[in-house]
Formats: structure tokens, C-alpha cells, sequence
């Protein structure tokens, strides 16, 4: 597999940050690129995604068209670049990519798709972050492969019809609930990307550790697995620090014992949880009784952002059952107070189950 040992070199000098968050930064991506699988038959878990398209894919190749739109949906480091990637891969075709927030004008827009060739495979990452004009311009595009580009302004406009060759839009989302109905009705094909299971993340992980060169046994890579949030890019991500560790206190070789220790250092707990979760539901556990309080206080009393608390701690605390967002503020739940030692008091709100309610959050 193609990769540059000084991209990987600087792509590992990236220790400061979380490493539990489910983005990509910067300099990451060129070790995920070597990581990415290439084909179907390379992509792990997503059982039921990998049939769907292999399906979709095979029966164009068959009647020798473009396959139909696909749109990509799921949370982060999931695998929607990479599906997207393997499309054009399958399909021989080559890969154009752009994202939602790099298409400003409609004009952007019109350039790329007037650019395309026949069969060409366009990825769109972050497809919901795209403007008005332009989702306009690419719902025409998408269904009679045409768009109107408007010369002049006012009264004396006029739009001049385009042809552009058929082609597969790839768009790819974390926000599927943010497109616009009329978009999403023009996909062909919508692929819902879940978060994996530990078995499917252990195959990635002996994967990664063989593309790496990381001596890794089953019980490191089971305990790997079961910290990684159910994400492949964390896993990933995991498995290179506990290799760092493996290499400077330990023989290299990464077993669970040395697993263990090298997360624990990293603070990221048996359940995938790092410091920032621990201490949002400590404080909501040790210091206001398990809530309910409002998410700013909740903020400050850890010391960060009210932002960082919403978006980085509690879409996972609350996927994870451990807090809860209620009308009133965040409640622990019981397994958060049992995933801490504590033992919740007896007239903890958390029992209550009328406060589990989706409720926009205060
Ligand atoms: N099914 C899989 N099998 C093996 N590795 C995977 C799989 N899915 C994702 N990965 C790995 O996880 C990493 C992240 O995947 P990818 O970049 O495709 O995620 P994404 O969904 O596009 O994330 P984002 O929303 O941040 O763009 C890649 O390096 C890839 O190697
Ligand atoms: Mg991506």
C-alpha cells in the first residue's frame, strides 16, 4: 500500500489533543489514508451499507451508467470519505472532491460540474454546509443532468442551459437532518453509517496493525476495541499511541497489560470515556447531586466552554446513557453514577423517566 513514511512521521505529532474526538485534524489525514480500505471487499462491519452498494454498483456496471446518486450519512470517522472513495474506485471511475462550505457561489458549482467527464464520480463532504444558490443549481443537475447558467443581472438576465455528462454525486453528511428535503429526495441510494461493533473494530484494528508494522495481540487489540467509541478513526488513532507506549516502556510488543496502561496514562477509560466526560459527570454527580442543572453551569464548573461541553462531551455521554438533557438541565442517569463508584441518592431525579424526554436543549 502507497504511503510516505515522512507524511506518516508528521502526521504523529499530534499528542496535544483529544484523542477521543471523532474529527480528523489537519495532519492526520495522511495516516488515514494509508488506513483507508480501497475496495468492498476491504471495508469492515457496515454489513448491511456494503451489501446495499455493492448492489447499486454492480447493477450499473451492468447496464454500463453511472451509478445512481449516493448520499452518505453518519457521524464522524465512520467511513463516508472512504465508501465515497471506494465508489470511483469500483466503478473505475475518477474521484472529484469538493465540500458543501468550499461551493460559496452557484458559479463554483457550475465550474465543477461543466468540468466533469462522463461516469465521473463528484464527492461533496459536508453536503448540508453548501448554499442556497448552489443546492438549487444541484437539484437540476442531479436529476436532468443540465443546470441554467445566468449571464447578466436584473430585467435583462437571461439563463443559458447547460449540458452536463451523467455523472454520481457522492454526498456525505454528519447532519442528514439539515438537507433540504427536495435534495435529499434526489439521492437514489441513502447509506446510514452506525457506529461499530468492538468485534468489527478488533478486524480493523489487526488490519491497521499489520498496514503499520505494530506487533499487536488479540487481548491488546480487544482492549483497544472496547475504548474507541465505536468509531474506526479512534481506534486507529488509539492503537498509534499505544504503540508509541509499547515502543518506549515495553518491548514493542502491544499486549492488554500494556493496552491498559498506556490508555490509562492517555486517560481515556475502559468505556471510551476521556477526561473531559469523566469530569462533566463528576461534577454533576459529586457536586449537584446528580442535577437536574443548566449546561453553562455545568461548563464552568469543569472549566471549559459551554460549546466544548454540548458538542464534544455529550453527544457520547448522552448516546452512552450516562447524562441525560432534560427541560430543566442534565441528569446523571444511574449507570453514570455507577460507571463513577458513587451510589446515587435515593431521591435523585435520574429514576424518573418522564424527564427522558427529547426536549430541545436549554
Ligand atoms: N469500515 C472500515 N473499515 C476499516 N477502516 C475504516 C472503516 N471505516 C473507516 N475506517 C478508517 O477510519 C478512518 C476514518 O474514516 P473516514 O475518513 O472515511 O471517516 P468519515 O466518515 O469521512 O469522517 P468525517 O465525518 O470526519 O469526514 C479512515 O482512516 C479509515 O481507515
Ligand atoms: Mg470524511
Amino acid at each position: 500500500m502507497p504511503f510516505h513514511e515522512e507524511e506518516l512521521e508528521a502526521a504523529e505529532g499530534t499528542h496535544l489533543r483529544s484523542l477521543t474526538a471523532a474529527e480528523a485534524e489537519g495532519d492526520e489525514r495522511a495516516v488515514e489514508a494509508a488506513l483507508r480500505p480501497r475496495s468492498l471487499d476491504e471495508v469492515v462491519g457496515q454489513s448491511r451499507v456494503r451489501d446495499q452498494l455493492g448492489l447499486v454498483l454492480e447493477a450499473a456496471r451492468q447496464r454500463g451508467r453511472a451509478p445512481d446518486h449516493v448520499l452518505l450519512s453518519g457521524p464522524p470517522g465512520l467511513g463516508k470519505t472512504t465508501l465515497a472513495m471506494i465508489i470511483a474506485h469500483e466503478m473505475q471511475s475518477p474521484l472529484r472532491l469538493t465540500s458543501g462550505p468550499a461551493i460559496t457561489h452557484a458559479g463554483d458549482l457550475a465550474a465543477i460540474l461543466s468540468g466533469l467527464n462522463e461516469g465521473e464520480v463528484l464527492f461533496v463532504d459536508e453536503i448540508h454546509r453548501m448554499s442556497r444558490p448552489a443546492e438549487e443549481m444541484l437539484y437540476m443537475a442531479m436529476e436532468d443532468f443540465r443546470v441554467d447558467v445566468v449571464i447578466g443581472k436584473g430585467p435583462g438576465a437571461t439563463a443559458i442551459p447547460l449540458e452536463i455528462p451523467p455523472f454520481t454525486l457522492v454526498g456525505a453528511t454528519t447532519r442528514a437532518g439539515l438537507l433540504p428535503g427536495p435534495l435529499r429526495d434526489r439521492f437514489g441510494f441513502t447509506a446510514h453509517l452506525e457506529f461499530y461493533e468492538p468485534a468489527d473494530l478488533d478486524r480493523i484494528l489487526h488490519r491497521s496493525a499489520g498496514l503499520l508494522g505494530v506487533d499487536l495481540t488479540d487481548e491488546g487489540s480487544a482492549e483497544i476495541a472496547s475504548r474507541s467509541r465505536g468509531t474506526p478513526r479512534i481506534a486507529n488513532r488509539l492503537l498509534r499511541r499505544v504503540r508509541d507506549y509499547a515502543q518506549v516502556r515495553a518491548d514493542g510488543v502491544v499486549t492488554v497489560e500494556v493496552a491498559r496502561s498506556a490508555l490509562d496514562l492517555y486517560e481515556v477509560d475502559e468505556l471510551g470515556l476521556d477526561r473531559l466526560d469523566r469530569a462533566v459527570l463528576d461534577v454533576l454527580c459529586s457536586r449537584f447531586g446528580g442535577g437536574p442543572v443548566g449546561v453553562s453551569t455545568l461548563a464552568v464548573a469543569v472549566g471549559e466552554e459551554r460549546e466544548t461541553v454540548e458538542e464534544v462531551a455529550e453527544p457520547f455521554l448522552v448516546r452512552n446513557g450516562f447524562l441525560a438533557r432534560t427541560p430543566r438541565g442534565r441528569i446523571a442517569t444511574p449507570a453514570a453514577w455507577r460507571h463513577l463508584g458513587l451510589t446515587a441518592p435515593p431521591t435523585t431525579e435520574a429514576g424518573d423517566a418522564t424527564l427522558f424526554e427529547d426536549v430541545p436543549e436549554q
